[in-house]
């Protein structure tokens, strides 16, 4: 393998913003070489589309891209240094090249695993996770050729038995055809079981590489573009399995056992002219019938889908508010809402189980049928010498693999296709959702933590407008304390300065750029976010710190613990940093969390510091250890907003902004706010807008 190329790949992906999978490499073959062809290979062998040819003289706006040259090999065009002069990445570093008519560029359309490259449709990502195993599925077709033309050989040895063997006891025969025979089935067993474990191997392999795209997926929609709750999106992606069977064994049906099917028509013909006829009418039959019962069952799947996921839902709701459920004596109340779920989905699928039931009993018999009819046809061929009765048993043999994959399959896979229809609907919304951040994206060497709303006004999914904010700008270096009523939008405000609530008009911008059009990595490098409830994942404290950011090793982190008190409860643990976590955080107090949060964002050092109510789960003498240490860590030039209801807090800030009913309606500096709100609910303040003087009536009173 050309390790040199994927390293430059892997950077080219870095430096475009792109989130490879980190498993991209894996399964990658040796051989593609250094030429210039060489990504194109790759490319293929990966699975991507294949490389952009550029301009021999690309533009600037379409660099950084892959460049080949005849004597210096693969590297990377960064970008134009003078009119022939270009700013080239070699393993070797980084060097000044001239431009000169052999070097040829490329573009590499990557996917993106956090994104998964362009919008497409959910099927696609099952096509195209096929079609990437090419090779896969050529071998799994020629086993079955070869397993149908084994099922031929059998019958044609029955014939041979029959027309030759019985009348003349011609063993010798016998034994030749048997063994024959014999080396056949054991061929054909190899090849079933070869079959079996090369699909099973291959669907393991498609069912991660689909699930790593779904999952990245379902993790880049936009918080506040979400719906549905935690279980229903799970469930969502519970789907995927049954899709990828289906579209696993439909592609054999499809590409091998049915076009067989019709092959083995044409032998029944070549054996016994016009007894053909029967498999041909049933054939139609069964096709037509098929078609019926996928309308019938289609509603049905539907209904048993979407009920079935919010019985997932209502699974995962109850385990993850058991406190509260239980608190409150809601055991019952979740146990009724449980019950009720349960007679809807039986509900919606009886008539699926009852017309697959029906169905299956109909294919038997249209198989019965079609084997009676065969033979009594063929019976009639015999007598008038138009076939022998060897040649009708090999007719009657093959007329079983004719019905085996209409039969037998079909009826099955209909109503799994009814099921997997459902599913792809499901994926299809979550691909419908809007992401994060755009691919690609803006990546400014450093970003001013400087923020600017113009015009936003927000909504969350389904309800009307939460934010209004005509103007507001925080400049880099202020401190700034955001306090308001319950439910004035503190935190929903805070939320679009993270990046993690898109506006619904208007812009917002991080030191001067849209904040929407910032690389994902670029904008959490420079955003620290502590959300009022922090939330831990399974893994290790160690894990849970460090989540998104290079390890700074123990000493660092246990010195950022130190400041926060977060080192008491790593000491206290005989295993330290590698004290488990379970699930949700669990096993940590509020406290704890909080610690853990704001022990990380020390580590991580933002230059925009986000705090939603960091003490409320803090004692007094925490409080201020924890806020000295803080403002400690946060230079002269970074931005904090700290939400809070806390009028101590505000101390540590020069200006206060005052949330009520989604607006701003007080902002200015600390002590002036602080005196308009002690005076009276009537202060005039201006509008917001980053104005220190109090000028605008409000009739907001603070937390
Ligand atoms: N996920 C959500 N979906 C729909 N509405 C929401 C959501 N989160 C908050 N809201 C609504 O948006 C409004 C502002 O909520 P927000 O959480 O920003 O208030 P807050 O000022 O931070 O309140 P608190 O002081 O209680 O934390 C509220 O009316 C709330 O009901």
């Amino acid at each position: 393998m050309s390790d040199r190329l994927t390293d430059l790949i892997g950077e080219l992906a870095r430096a475009s913003g792109v989130n490879l999978s980190p498993h991209w490499r894996d399964g990658l073959g040796g051989g593609v070489g250094d030429d210039r062809d060489a990504l194109a290979r790759l490319c293929s062998e990966i699975g991507w589309a294949p490389p952009e040819v550029l301009d021999r003289r690309p533009r600037a706006n379409a660099l950084p891209a892959l460049m080949f040259a005849q004597d210096g090999g693969w590297a990377i065009a960064e970008q134009w240094e003078g009119r022939d002069l270009l700013r080239v990445r070699t393993e070797a570093g980084v060097e000044t090249r001239a431009h000169d008519d052999s070097m040829r560029f490329f573009r590499v359309a990557f996917p993106d695993a956090m994104r998964g490259g362009k919008p497409m449709r959910a099927s696609a990502v099952f096509r195209q996770a096929l079609l990437n195993r090419k090779s896969a599925i050529v071998t799994a077709l020629v086993a079955t050729v070869v397993v149908n033309l084994i099922a031929l050989a059998t019958s044609l040895y029955s014939m041979q038995v029959y027309d030759r063997v019985i009348p003349r006891s011609g063993y010798a025969t016998l034994w030749v055809l048997t063994v024959g025979v014999v080396v056949a089935l054991l061929l054909d067993f190899l090849l079933r079981t070869t079959r079996a474990l090369l699909m099973d191997r291959e669907a393991q392999d498609i069912d991660a590489e689909v699930s790593e795209f779904f999952f990245a997926r379902a993790q880049a929609v936009r918080l506040d573009a979400r719906s549905g709750g935690v279980g229903t999106m799970a469930a969502q992606l519970r789907g995927l399995e049954q899709v990828r069977s289906l579209y696993s064994s439909a592609s054999l049906f499809l590409l091998a056992d049915f076009p067989f099917a019709i092959f083995f028509l044409f032998v029944i013909w070549a054996l016994g002219g016009i007894i053909v006829l029967v498999p041909l009418v049933i054939f139609p039959i069964s096709i037509t019938l098929a078609l019926i019962l996928s309308r019938l069952i289609r509603s049905g799947t539907e209904a048993a889908q979407v009920t079935g996921n919010r019985k997932n839902g209502l699974l995962v709701e109850s385990f993850d508010a058991a406190e509260t459920v239980k608190a409150n004596r809601g055991g019952w109340y979740m146990l009724s809402r449980w019950n009720a779920l349960i007679e809807a989905v039986q509900a919606s699928e009886t008539p699926v189980r009852k017309w697959q039931a029906v169905a299956s009993s109909v294919f038997q018999t249209l198989q019965q049928i079609g084997y009676v009819g065969l033979i009594a046809f063929g019976a009639v061929e015999v007598s008038k010498g138009n076939m022998t009765t060897g040649g009708l048993v090999a007719a009657a043999i093959i007329g079983g693999r004719v019905n085996g994959p209409l039969m037998a399959q079909l009826p099955g896979m209909i109503v799994s296709w009814g099921y997997a229809r459902s599913s792809l609907k499901l994926l299809d919304g979550i691909l419908a959702q809007p992401q994060d951040h755009p691919a690609g994206g803006l990546r400014p060497d450093a970003i001013r933590p400087a923020i600017r709303f113009d015009r936003v006004e927000f909504a969350y999914m389904g309800t009307k407008e939460t934010l209004s904010i005509p103007t507001l700008s925080i400049a880099a270096g202020e401190k700034v304390g955001l306090i308001g009523g319950i439910g004035s939008g503190k935190t929903t405000l805070l939320r679009m300065m993270a990046g993690l609530y898109a506006a619904r008009h208007g812009q917002v911008t991080l030191g001067g750029l849209d904040m929407s059009q910032v690389a994902e990595d670029i904008l959490r490098q420079a955003v620290g976010y502590l959300p009022q409830d922090v939330r831990l994942v399974n893994g290790t404290l160690r894990d849970n710190l460090l989540m998104g950011l290079a390890d700074p090793g123990d000493a660092a982190i246990l010195e950022a613990a130190e400041k926060t008190g977060l080192v008491r409860l790593i000491s206290a643990h005989p295993m330290g940093l590698d004290l488990p976590i379970s699930e949700g955080g669990r096993g940590l107090s509020g406290g704890q969390r909080t610690l853990t949060g704001i022990t990380r964002m020390l580590i991580a050092q933002p230059s925009l510091w986000l705090l939603d109510e960091p003490s409320s789960n803090l004692d007094q003498n925490t409080e201020t250890s924890v806020m000295r240490a803080v403002m400690d860590r946060i230079d002269e030039g970074h931005t904090l907003v700290l939400v809070t209801h806390k009028m101590s807090l505000l101390s540590m800030v020069d200006r206060v902004i005052v949330m009520g009913n989604g607006r701003i309606t007080l902002d200015g500096p600390t002590r002036e706010v602080i005196a308009r709100l002690q005076t009276s609910g009537t202060a005039r303040v201006a509008p917001a807008g980053g104005q220190r003087s109090i000028a605008q009536t409000t009739t907001e009173g603070a937390a």
